[in-house]
This record gives structure tokens, sequence and C-alpha cells, in this order.
């Protein structure tokens, strides 16, 4: 038998849109196939019927050649079916091991066997190298870590269909390393995957077999070792998508953002950021390069108000804002695209109409003695969802939570830019977006530049930052490594600064 799942002629409506229209995907045993499609094309949603979320309006699924009804997660479980969601489904204070069992915990007697699990656990995880610490609290774990225990909870139930949405949007370089050799370590064991994934290289570097779908269709199916990313974001996006941002050099004028001198405490209550200098000027894009945790949070939220400043003074246009609410911060000119969208970024319960308005709905012109104006509103929010193509099924009035994770993100960006700020903070702007959308926002910042803003990217993609910024600032451990211009540095250079290694700072 050649496959061991097939979805064939797969469709599935939500209103006002066809999510998937007529989808075949066929996965063969033992191979890694890459699912790929731009934001909202419906790949989740595919995803989410193999694993008996959903169920199709059309079509048919086959597991080994059998068909099959999965009419809820339970029965994808039972049969060796599992999934990795891009959102973890754990219980913070429990451990690991308690995690893993949750639903079917082992007994002795009446009470439940805990010792038997951890052992099991401790056994998965070196069969599979996870290197799970079965006692340990998933609070108290990175999210790398978090992220096997989800594996392991695949694993712990026998599953040999391995489901993982967008699994690298949340790990650092390194992680997303470890997570490849775990897969190809599965794939040794007999397991099979499917992995959702914009990120063209990983493509590369894990899967067998890539199938592409657009806007709802299905494109084609091909072999990743033949096949360059460029031919396959061109399947994806249906044209050539320009991976360089094109830009002239800055000219860079006044100064908007001062940072002097600034200490403040993490959430472990040390030194998150330790007597920072930074300026950003009107007209250039200063980057910040750094390993997740040196700083970047903290130093994005004492400027945006949302941490404490223990030391040091935080100026918007020589205007000082160091305790200034936040709300008063975003009347000085600060837009924030934050890290976290669904937490901070939008209120998933509002349609887009509100959450394009959240920060200002109680201002002219979008209400008046008090009573909002809905026509007003409507067009706002319509202009940003057509001028940031933010795909959804019902337009405006659509539910935040009803949209795909990249459209949301989208929706986030084109608020904020069209606040038309001072500075504009992007942070990890691009996370979970399709190359021809990342290719868009990229534009926009620079577009924002180009019309005398001073823009703050905050990535952990090194190649974001090398590509979109004229001068990186690099952190390590809470402090400024050092200041360099993009024109005249490398990936080698920022790396070792990243690394705490003092570089060049005579640009500064
Ligand atoms: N529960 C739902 N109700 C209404 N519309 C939905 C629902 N789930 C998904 N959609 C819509 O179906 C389309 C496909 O969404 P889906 O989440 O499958 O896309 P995706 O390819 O996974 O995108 P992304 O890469 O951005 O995560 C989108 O237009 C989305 O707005």
């Amino acid at each position: 038998m050649e496959y061991v799942i097939e979805m064939l002629g797969i469709r599935k409506e939500f209103p006002g849109i066809v999510a998937n229209d007529n989808i075949t995907l066929q996965l063969r045993k033992g191979e890694i196939h890459a699912l790929l499609g731009e934001n909202g094309a419906g790949k989740s949603t595919l995803m989410s019927m193999l694993f008996g979320m959903y169920q199709p309006d059309k079509g048919q699924i086959k597991l080994n050649g059998k068909e099959v009804k999965i009419t809820n997660p339970n029965v994808a479980t039972a049969l060796g079916i599992g999934m990795v969601h891009q959102h973890f489904k754990l219980v913070h204070n429990f451990t690991t091991t308690e995690n893993i069992v949750l639903g079917i915990e082992p007994k002795k007697g009446l009470t439940m066997d805990i010792a038997s699990a951890a052992k099991r656990v401790a056994e998965l995880s070196e069969k599979y190298g996870l290197n799970v610490d079965p006692y340990a609290k998933i609070e108290d774990i990175t999210v790398g870590m978090q992220q096997r225990v989800e594996i392991m909870k695949m694993l712990y139930r026998d599953a040999n269909i391995l489901i993982f949405d967008e699994p690298t949007a949340v790990l650092t370089p390194q992680e997303i390393d470890d997570l490849m050799e775990i897969m190809k370590g599965l794939i040794k064991e007999g397991k099979s995957i499917i992995i959702i994934t914009h990120k063209l290289k990983e493509i590369k570097a894990v899967a067998d077999r890539c199938s592409v779908i657009r806007r709802g269709k299905y494109i084609g199916t091909v072999d990743v070792k033949t096949t360059s990313e460029a031919e396959m974001a061109k399947m994806m996006v249906g044209r050539n998508v320009n991976f360089k941002v094109d830009k002239t050099p800055a000219t860079p004028k006044e100064t908007i953002l001062k940072v002097d001198n600034v200490s403040v405490l993490n959430n472990k209550k040390v030194l998150g950021l330790k007597n920072f200098n930074l300026e950003v000027r009107a007209g250039e894009i200063v980057g910040i390069a750094g390993v997740e945790g040196n700083g970047q949070s903290e130093l994005v939220e004492a400027i945006t108000g949302l941490r404490k400043i223990e030391e040091g003074k935080v100026f918007i246009k020589n205007k000082e804002i160091t305790s200034l609410p936040i709300r008063d911060r975003i009347e000085s000119g600060i837009a924030h695209i934050p890290e976290d969208r669904q937490k901070r970024g939008l209120v998933l319960d509002y349609t887009i109409e509100e959450n394009m308005i959240l920060e200002r709905f109680n201002k002219a012109p979008f209400s008046k003695h008090g009573i909002l104006k809905f026509p007003v509103i409507r067009e706002y929010a319509q202009k940003i969802v057509d001028a940031f193509d933010v795909r959804a099924g019902q337009g405006a009035s659509t539910p935040a939570r009803a949209l795909s994770g990249g459209n949301q993100q989208k929706a986030i960006i084109g608020r904020e830019i069209e606040l038309n700020p001072e500075l504009l903070i992007a942070v990890q702007p691009t996370r979970g977006l399709d190359v021809g959308s990342i290719e868009y926002i990229h534009k926009r910042l620079v577009e924002q530049r180009d019309k005398g803003k001073a823009v703050l990217l905050v990535s952990l993609e090194l190649d974001e930052v090398l590509n979109v910024s004229d001068r990186i600032a690099v952190v390590n451990a809470g402090e400024l490594i050092g200041i360099v211009d993009t024109a005249n540095t490398n990936e080698n250079e920022i790396g070792l600064m990243m690394a705490g290694v003092k570089g060049d700072t005579t640009n500064e």
C-alpha cells in the first residue's frame, strides 16, 4: 500500500468562503510531506478535518486504503493520527508526564500510577531523542521543550501519522535545527509526517514532497529535491516572489526615539535590560538582532509602557515619556505591532471593524458625543482590509477569530501603520506569514521609512533584520553589544555579536 493517508476531493465551506475546494493530499508511508499555501489558503482547515475537528462537506479520507469517517479527535487518535497545534494545549502547573497522560491516565487500583507513566515517558524520550524531563513543570520549561511534550503526547498514544501545524513559528533557530533532527528520527521509526510551514528553507531541509494549495484549491505536488524555493513560491502565490527588499540608502533626519541609559527588570525580577542606549531617527529602520530572551521584549515593553523603567529615560521627539501611561504614548506617536497577536494584538471575539479602532473608538471620526459612527468605522476598516489583503469571508465584519493566523497578523499590521505613527515598533512582524505577504510587509516598512517615519524592527530572523534594516543594534544578556551599519556588516559579524563578542561600534 503506497499511501497511509489519502484525502480526496475534499470540500469545506465557511460563511462566505470555500476554504477547501476539491483538495487532494496523499501521504506516503515514511515520508515528510510539506503542505504549502498562502495565509488563508486552507491548510489548517484541511488538517483539522484529518484530525476530526471539522467534517468535510464533500470528499473522502482513506487510511491505508480504507475509507474512514473521522468524526472527532478521539477517533483520529484511535486511528493513529496525532497533531501538534500552532497554539499548544498544555496545563502550565502540571508536569510534563501529567500533561502527556491527560485523559488516559494509567491507574493502579483507583489511584493514578504516575510512576509507570513517567517511566514510559522517559523511555519514549530516550528512543526519539526528545530529552523531556518526566517530572518538570510546563511553566518551567522552554517553548521548544513544551513542543516536545506535545510530540510526546502523540507518541504516547501510538500515533503513526503526525501532523505539525507551523511548528517552527515559535522556535529559536537552534530549536528549529533540533526539531528537524527529531522529525528525521521519527521517520526512521516508521512514522509519516505532514508539516505545514511557510519557510521554504525548512521544506528544502526536511521534506520529501510538497503539496501546494492556493485560495482553497489544489495546485499540485512536487518532489522537493528537484524543485527550487523560487518555483515553490511561484506555485503558491501564482507569481514570482522577490526575496530581496528593494530600497535606496536611508536619509535619516532628526531623532524620534531616544532610549537613554534604560534599565528594567525582567519577569524574574532581575535586570533584563541594562543601561541601554538607542536612537532611532526619522527615515531609518533600526533592527534589533539577538537570540530570543536577551532583552528584546524588555526593551519594547519599556518603550511602549508595558514595563516599568527602573533607571534611565525614554524620549519621543525630545518629549520625555518615561512614566507616561500606554495611551499617552500612543498619542505621542508610537504604534506597536506586538509579538503575541492573540494576546495583545486582537480581541478575538470582536469583528475586524471593532479591532481596527480598538485604541481610538472614542475619538473622531469614529464617534461623536459618545455614539459610535458605524458607517465611518466600516469604511475605515474595509480600507485596511483591502490595502493589506486581509482575506476574510465576510470582509471587515468577520470576527477576528475566524481569520487564519497570517491574516490576523496582516490586520494588526494594517491597523498600526494606518495610525500614521512617528515611531513604528514592529516585533516579529512577519512571523507566520507566507512569502508573498512577507514581501508586501517589508515593502510597507520601507515605505514608512521613506515617508520619514522611524521604524524599530525586532526580529529573531537574522535574514529579515539584514534584509530590511539600515542599522542593526545587537543585544546579548540585556546589554547593547554594538550598533553597525547594515551595508558594512554580514551574518558572521552579527552572529558573533549575538553571542556577546563586542563588534565595531564606531558608527553608533
Ligand atoms: N471556523 C471558521 N469560521 C469561518 N471561517 C473560517 C474558519 N476557519 C477558517 N476560516 C476561513 O477559511 C479560510 C482558510 O483558513 P485556514 O486557517 O485553513 O488557512 P491557512 O492556510 O491555515 O492560513 P495561515 O497560513 O494564515 O494559518 C480563511 O479564509 C479563514 O478565514
